[in-house]
């Protein structure tokens, strides 16, 4: 193991990364706190600023990923939609097997430049988040409960308020897009939850997915029928990783490279049925197409279709290598003082603050492990 990596391993690195990520992650909840009075007055300007902030902390992770851990990403996709990407909305759809699936997603935006306005359907729990769920509330992310009757008001309304997101959304950058994401299988794949949806398939008579946990329709069926006029098609998204990895953020945070493969399929919005029923069906053979995929994938490695790798962007990097400095700074001067001042107590303080960043941030990044997964799609408690 070289120097490099090895240092990569060390707390205190973890550390540096951590307090930086969790101080400009307050400082910027701080300054999208500021624009609440600006909303009222103006909306598109409110939103464009809160993605500004918003991307200035999610793509520190972005970052962290490309940056430190070395992770490189392939895409498999037809050249002649790869020139649509990043230049039209469009609903993805991906599964959700890894526990760093969210990271590569972001990592696909940023490189497309539609890192700052992008959606997902996220489950309420995630909102209480520090900092990432903090940040999300502002940019108008749409949460549920998974529970159809209790959620179908406050989800049409927030995907009716996705439509009026404004065009030329980046004034000097290229983007005018914006990407909403949806896991249809509504929670990550573990061995019981898949037994318990393959029982719901065969109770359905569909066939059986052995890669996937049996898509949940109505979300999907909702979305389409809010966003047609607004979204151009659905990114039928397909993620895996070489060498079987199973990829974590703990991994990543500890500098280890990963491969994450991602097929891409653009498919028209207008050839999505409108009707319920049909809609519901059209998605269920996605989902068995994705599972063919899925299983082509693990006998030979490779997706079908064309390789390329969307060029890496140096914004992220600025950005993270601009708050580190800055931050770092402050920091470094209240440790020199703290030791000048030979102050026990201060120094006590000093190290149970840091210590307690540490903690709070790997305690959110244990929200991402899939052992903690909620219990959703298990039966006896469907929560
Ligand atoms: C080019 C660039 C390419 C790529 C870039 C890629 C991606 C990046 C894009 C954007 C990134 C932006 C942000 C992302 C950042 C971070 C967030 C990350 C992740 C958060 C994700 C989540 O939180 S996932 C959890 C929330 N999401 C969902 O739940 C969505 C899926 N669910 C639904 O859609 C549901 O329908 C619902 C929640 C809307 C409602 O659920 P409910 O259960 O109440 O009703 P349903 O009608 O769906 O269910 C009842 C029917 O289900 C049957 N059933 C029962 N048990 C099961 C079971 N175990 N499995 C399957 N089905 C089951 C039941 O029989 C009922 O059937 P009926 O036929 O009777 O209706
Ligand atoms: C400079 C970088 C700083 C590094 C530190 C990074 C710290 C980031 C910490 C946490 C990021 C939290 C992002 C949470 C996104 C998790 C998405 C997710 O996977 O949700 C699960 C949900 O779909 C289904 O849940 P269940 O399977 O039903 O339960």
């Amino acid at each position: 193991m070289g120097l490099v990596q090895w240092l990569k391993g060390q707390l205190l690195c973890h550390l540096v990364i951590c307090y930086g990520f969790f101080v400009s992650g307050l400082l910027i909840n701080l300054l999208q706190i500021c624009t609440l009075p600006l909303w009222p007055i103006n909306k598109q300007l409110a939103r464009r600023i809160n993605c500004k902030l918003g991307y200035s902390l999610t793509s520190q992770s972005v970052a962290l990923l490309e940056w430190w851990s070395g992770t490189e990403v392939t895409l498999y996709t037809d050249p002649e939609n790869y020139r649509l990407y990043g230049k039209e909305n469009a609903i993805v759809v991906l599964n959700h097997n890894f526990e760093i699936d969210f990271l590569c997603g972001w990592t696909f935006c940023d490189r497309f430049g539609v890192l700052g306005a992008s959606k997902c359907l996220a489950k309420k729990e995630l909102s209480y988040l520090p900092v990432i769920g903090w940040m999300w509330y502002f940019l108008e992310m749409v949460f549920i409960k998974r529970k159809w009757e209790e959620d179908k008001r406050n989800f049409v309304q927030s995907l009716q308020n996705l439509r009026d997101y404004p065009e030329n959304f980046w004034v000097s950058h290229q983007s005018t897009s914006q990407l909403f994401l949806l896991h249809c299988e509504g929670t990550r794949f573990t061995e019981e939850k898949h037994r318990v949806s393959m029982e719901v398939a065969e109770k359905k008579s569909l066939p059986k997915l052995k890669h996937h946990l049996l898509p949940r329709t109505k979300g999907f069926w909702v979305a389409v029928q809010n966003l047609r006029g607004t979204v151009a098609a659905v990114y039928c998204c397909t993620l895996n990783f070489r060498n079987n990895e199973t990829p974590t953020l703990l991994g990543v945070l500890n500098g280890e490279k990963y491969h994450p493969d991602l097929y891409v399929r653009r498919i028209p919005l207008e050839s999505i049925p409108e009707d319920e029923a049909e809609c519901s069906a059209w998605l269920h053979k996605l989902y068995q197409e994705k599972d063919k995929f899925q299983e082509d994938y693990s006998q030979t490695g490779c997706f079908p279709g064309p390789k390329v790798t969307p060029p890496c962007r140096p914004w992220a990097l600025i950005n993270w290598l601009g708050w580190t400095c800055l931050l770092l700074y402050p920091l470094c001067l209240l440790l020199v003082q703290l030791v000048n001042s030979g102050s026990i107590l201060s120094i006590l303080a000093t190290v149970a603050f840091c210590a307690a960043v540490s903690v709070g941030v790997r305690w959110m990044i244990g929200q991402t492990e899939i052992k903690r997964s909620s219990s959703y799609g298990v039966p006896l408690n469907n929560k």
